[in-house]
């Protein structure tokens, strides 16, 4: 199957121009391809994921992906899809993003391995450097106005207004199409599907330049779909907001509990988008979740690609460990990381004391609702210590002095966890 079929087949095309032009380009040629990322913060997000291993599935069919660094567009701000202007960044800001989210693509691109690698390039490097004479003179030219304005993310700006730093993103997001297919031979650009006007003035632009060549010239623009949730909520939100690339930001636990709990009718759907799993693979896993569902098999399989594509082997056996042992109520082996990293959600207190007696603590903390509650509550057996069953209703608390934290996890009953810091 050829790739462009391939991406098909996963749902992973919104628009592209001249497919049959590009289906033939991608079948002979060993193609230059490039997608953009701006550094508007300091860490990728998953909505970031599809586009950048769309990068991979090309590299993987013997094509030569570029990473764009938008170390130039990035101090500038692009307006597609936002409906308000954006606040600039520092130069030194943009630049700190910039590392960051460079290494994050590292991460999952493996940049300059193997035959045909991804290269990274930063359009700071020609951008910054460009005068505002050659800016006007050499790109403004080629751009009416009234293009400009047809554009989707100027015209859905006109009322609310936009300024013309914002207005001017599309030329220089054109200058970089334009400069990587002069220098890399770069003949195809892909991006999220509010890309697709600055896609195609990139094209526009280099056809104008290269009018009177007789070559014909051969460049494409290729978008991927917005994800869409059955529920009808964003993709990527959760109650704790934006799910983060940096371990930092979204623990690796945090991170393989967000696809283990994706919504049944999705599952199969974001195995073809986001992951490299094969579609006959794909399909008996349908098979597997259609015949026993409460086996999460699809879910789990998602969950733990997903950890290995973005962080790695050892983050997916912690988040498994963490996830296996809040399941089983049985804590003991946990790790004060790995209690970092699974509590974090958890509703915390603060001991006055290190031997507080359990039942005030019970109290104080609001794990039960009043002194008569928290004896009942023991006495009956639901309370758990460290995952051990306390049913001692003179029980003084004993800390435990794992490394330096010191904690003590309550579970009251056969889920609901409360952590205690002294
Ligand atoms: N404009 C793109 C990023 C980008 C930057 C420069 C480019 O040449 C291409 C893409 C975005 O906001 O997602």
């Amino acid at each position: 199957m050829n790739i462009l079929q391939d991406l098909e087949t996963r749902g992973l095309i919104n628009q592209v121009t001249d497919r049959d032009g590009l289906q033939k380009h991608l079948a002979e040629n060993e193609v230059t391809l490039y997608c953009g990322f701006d550094p508007t913060g300091d860490s990728l997000h998953i909505g970031h994921l599809v586009p950048i291993t769309m990068l991979k599935r090309f590299q993987k069919a013997g094509h030569r992906p570029i990473a764009l660094i938008g170390g130039g567009t990035g101090m500038i701000g692009d307006p597609s899809g936002r409906n308000t202007e954006r606040s600039l960044n520092e130069s030194d800001v943009v630049k700190g993003y910039s590392e960051k989210i460079k290494q994050q693509i590292a991460r999952i691109l493996d940049f300059d391995k193997g035959e045909n690698p991804v290269v990274a390039r930063n359009n700071h490097d020609w951008l910054a450097s460009m005068t505002v004479i050659d800016f006007l003179r050499d790109a403004g030219k080629h751009f009416g106005i009234n293009y400009m304005l047809a554009k989707e993310s100027v015209s859905a700006r006109i009322e609310q207004g936009i300024s013309y730093t914002e207005f001017s993103y599309m030329i220089l997001q054109s200058l970089d199409y334009m400069k990587l297919n002069e220098e890399e031979g770069c003949t195809l650009q892909i991006g999220g599907s509010d890309q697709w006007g600055n896609i195609t003035a990139g094209m526009e632009l280099i056809r104008r330049s290269r009018e009177n060549e007789n070559d014909e010239i051969n460049v494409f623009g290729l978008t991927v779909p917005l994800i869409t949730k059955a529920d009808g909520t964003k993709f990527g939100k959760t109650a704790g907001g934006a799910i983060w690339l940096d371990p930092e930001k979204t623990s690796p636990y945090e991170f393989y509990q967000f696809w283990l709990n994706t919504d049944d009718r999705d599952v199969i759907k974001f195995l073809r988008y986001f992951t490299f799993i094969s579609e006959e693979e794909i399909a008996s896993l349908e098979d597997e979740i259609n015949a026993q569902p409460e086996k999460r098999v699809a879910h789990k399989r998602l969950a733990e690609e997903m950890t290995l594509i973005v962080h790695s082997k050892e983050a997916l056996e912690q988040a498994q460990k963490i996830s296996a042992s809040l399941f089983s109520g049985d804590i003991k082996q946990l790790t004060a990381s790995d209690i970092k990293q699974g509590f974090k959600d958890v509703p915390t207190y603060k001991a006055e004391s290190k031997d507080m007696n359990l039942v005030d603590l019970l109290v104080a903390a609001k794990i039960s609702p009043s002194k008569r509650q928290a004896r009942e509550d023991i006495a009956n057996g639901a309370i758990y210590l460290n995952g051990e069953r306390q049913q001692d209703v003179q029980y003084d608390l004993q800390v435990d002095d794992r490394i330096e934290d010191t904690f003590t996890v309550i579970r009251r009953g056969k889920k609901k966890y409360f952590l205690i810091t002294f």
